[in-house]
């Protein structure tokens, strides 16, 4: 019996709404619990302890399950989210999926690293900027980032502002040799609203233009700026 795995929601097939796999169909497993206190974080629901009654211990074969009812059996490329997905014991779901055929890519700040990154398909480190209110502990980023050893792994940065923005450009110096992704912020209502598909596109697609023109404006060819599909299509509704 392997050790148990705190899960907040297991949903989808969806499209992978952010970065590298943009449009991907995907379910989501989306764990509880997270080291980081960020003042836009929109998913508060596995975050915050006052969410914790709503997170049930599972077995890795009961999550593969699940994910295994939602494609209907078959091999999809799963995405490890939370909350810090890093803090779970999710090697041995990772090894039952790939037996079976599955992909897994996986969300995370870069806060904890695990030797079990090496088995992932994809890695998506998130280093957060000045507007999250968190200060990243470079050492444990880097660490993260040596733990992938071989799997692909990718930056993922948001966006809100001037500084975010310069923070963005410093990071992406630092790690010359990973895929860059840029996204405008999103501001989320705090609970309970956050069940409700109110977000304020406009500011949003504003937010975006003004990235587009600083990255072309700079010169900065390799970054990639993209939206939030899923936000696009449906705003911050959860379980899509
Ligand atoms: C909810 S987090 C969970 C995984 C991990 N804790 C992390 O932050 O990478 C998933 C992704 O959503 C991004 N994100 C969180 N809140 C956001 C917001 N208000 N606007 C845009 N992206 C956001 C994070 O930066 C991360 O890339
Ligand atoms: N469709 C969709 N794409 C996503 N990409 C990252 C997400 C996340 O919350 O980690 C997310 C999400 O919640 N939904
Ligand atoms: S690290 Fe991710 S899940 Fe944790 S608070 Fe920040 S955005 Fe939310
Ligand atoms: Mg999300």
């Amino acid at each position: 019996m392997t050790e148990a795995i705190r899960v907040s929601e297991i949903f989808g097939p969806t499209i992978q709404g952010e970065g590298a796999l943009i449009g991907q169909p995907t379910v989501f497993v989306r764990t509880g619990g997270c080291d980081y206190r960020c003042v836009w974080c929109d998913s508060l629901h596995a975050v915050e302890s006052a969410y914790r009654e709503t997170w049930v211990p599972m077995s890795a074969d009961a999550v593969l399950a699940e994910v295994a009812r939602l494609s209907g059996g078959r091999p999809i490329m799963v995405t490890l989210s939370g909350g810090n997905p890093a803090i779970q014991p999710l090697g041995a779901l990772i090894d039952l999926g790939h037996a079976r055929g599955y992909r897994f890519a996986m969300e995370t700040q870069g806060s904890v690293a695990r030797d079990w990154f090496a088995a992932l398909d994809m890695l998506v480190l998130s280093p957060k900027p000045p507007s999250s209110g968190m200060e990243v502990d470079w050492a444990l980023f880097d660490d993260c980032v040596a733990a992938a050893k071989g799997a692909a792994s990718v930056l993922k940065i948001v966006v809100f502002d001037e500084a975010d923005y310069e923070w963005a450009r410093a990071v992406a110096g630092r790690y010359p040799q990973l895929p860059l992704y840029l996204q405008p912020g999103n501001h989320t209502p705090p609970p309970p609203e956050d069940d409700a598909a109110t977000v304020d596109q406009a500011g949003i697609d504003a937010r975006m233009r003004w990235l587009v023109e600083r990255v072309t404006g700079d010169g900065w060819f390799d970054a990639k700026v993209l939206p939030q599909l899923h936000v696009m299509l449906w705003g911050n509704k959860r379980g899509v």
